[in-house]
C-alpha cells in the first residue's frame, strides 16, 4: 500500500478519509482526501474527481460543501485533490502571493524554471490519482469531474481533453478563458512561459469553440461573485458553447457569490448530474 492513512471519520455511514502518498508526478509528498460511501464497503463505486479553488486544500470542499450526504445515497466516491504541489522544497510565488504557487498550481505542467520541478498538477489528476486509487481504494475506472473556480478551470480543460477518461464534467464559477484573464495571465505566463500558443491547451473557453466537447457539461456561476466578470469571464464559455453546440448548460444564478455557500447550494444538483452520467440508479 502506497498511501499512508492520515485520518478517518465517520460519515452518513460511509467514511471520510485523508491520506498522505509520495507524488512520483509531483516529486513531493502529497495529500488528499476521498469519501467511501457505505455501498463501497461490499463493492467498488465510481468516483466524482473534484478540483478546489485559489488557496484550498483538501479539506475545505470536505468541511464545507456538504456533498457527503447525496454522494452515501448514491453510492459514489469523492475524491478531493490538493491544489499544488507541497513542501519546503517547492518553489512559491516570489512574493507569496494568494494566485500563484502554492495553493494556486491552475491544473497545469508548467515548464518554466523553477515551477517545472514539481508543478505537474495536469498529469497526477489525469494520470498518476486514479491509477494509484484505483489499485488501492474500492473505486472502479468510472469517473466524473468538477470543480470551483480555479477548480472549475481544471475540471472543464481536463474533462475536454479526455473525453475517455470522464463520463461528465462540470464547475462551480469556473475560470472560463484564463488566457484574458489577471488570474489566468499571471498563472500561464509563470508556469508556461510568454508563449501564448502554449496556454490554448489550458483555455476551456478556447477549447470549447475550437473543438466543442464529447462530455455533457454542468456550470452554475453567481451572479453577485465578486470575481464575475472580471476573472472568471463567463460569456466566454457561453459564446464558445453556443459556437460548438456543446451539451452544455451554462446557468447563472442571480445572489449567490464566490463562496462555499453557493457550492453547498447547488452541489447536490451537480451529484445527480454526475450520477446519471455515471449510470447510478438512484440519481
Ligand atoms: N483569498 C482570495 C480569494 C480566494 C478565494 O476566494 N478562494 C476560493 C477559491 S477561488 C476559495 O474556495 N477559498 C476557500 C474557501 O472559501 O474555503 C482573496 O482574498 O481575494
Amino acid at each position: 500500500m502506497s498511501l499512508n492513512q492520515v485520518s478517518e471519520q465517520r460519515c452518513f455511514a460511509g467514511r471520510q478519509v485523508r491520506f498522505s502518498h509520495q507524488s512520483q508526478v509531483l516529486n513531493c509528498e502529497m495529500q488528499f482526501s476521498v469519501f467511501l460511501p457505505p455501498q463501497a464497503e461490499h463493492q467498488r463505486v465510481p468516483a466524482l474527481y473534484w478540483l478546489s479553488g485559489l488557496t484550498c486544500t483538501d479539506e475545505n470542499f470536505s468541511a464545507k460543501a456538504g456533498a457527503q450526504r447525496v454522494a452515501a445515497e448514491l453510492g459514489m466516491a469523492l475524491v478531493i485533490p490538493d491544489t499544488s504541489p507541497r513542501g519546503e522544497g517547492v518553489a512559491d510565488d516570489p512574493v507569496g502571493a494568494y494566485d500563484f504557487g502554492l495553493g494556486a498550481g491552475f491544473y497545469v505542467n508548467a515548464t518554466e524554471a523553477p515551477y517545472a520541478r514539481h508543478y505537474q498538477m495536469y498529469d497526477y489528476i489525469v494520470q498518476e490519482l486514479p491509477v494509484l486509487l484505483e489499485a488501492e481504494l474500492p473505486l472502479t475506472a468510472d469517473r466524473a469531474i468538477s470543480g470551483h473556480s480555479m477548480g472549475g478551470h481544471g475540471a472543464l480543460v481536463i474533462g475536454l481533453r479526455n473525453s475517455n477518461r470522464y463520463r461528465s464534467i462540470s464547475a462551480f464559477s469556473p475560470i472560463c478563458h484564463p488566457s484574458d484573464c489577471p488570474w489566468g495571465i499571471k498563472a500561464l505566463t509563470g508556469y508556461l512561459g510568454a508563449d501564448r500558443t502554449r496556454w490554448q491547451q489550458y483555455d476551456a473557453a478556447l477549447l470549447l469553440a475550437a473543438q466543442g466537447s464529447k462530455l455533457p457539461i454542468l456550470v452554475d456561476q453567481g451572479l453577485a461573485d465578486q470575481f464575475y466578470p472580471l476573472q472568471l469571464r463567463t460569456e466566454t464559455l457561453l459564446a464558445a458553447a453556443e459556437q460548438s453546440q456543446a451539451p452544455a448548460e451554462i446557468r447563472l444564478q442571480p445572489g449567490y457569490d464566490h463562496s462555499y455557500y453557493f457550492i453547498a447550494s447547488f452541489i447536490e444538483q451537480h451529484l445527480r448530474f454526475h450520477a446519471r452520467h455515471l449510470g447510478l440508479s438512484a440519481a
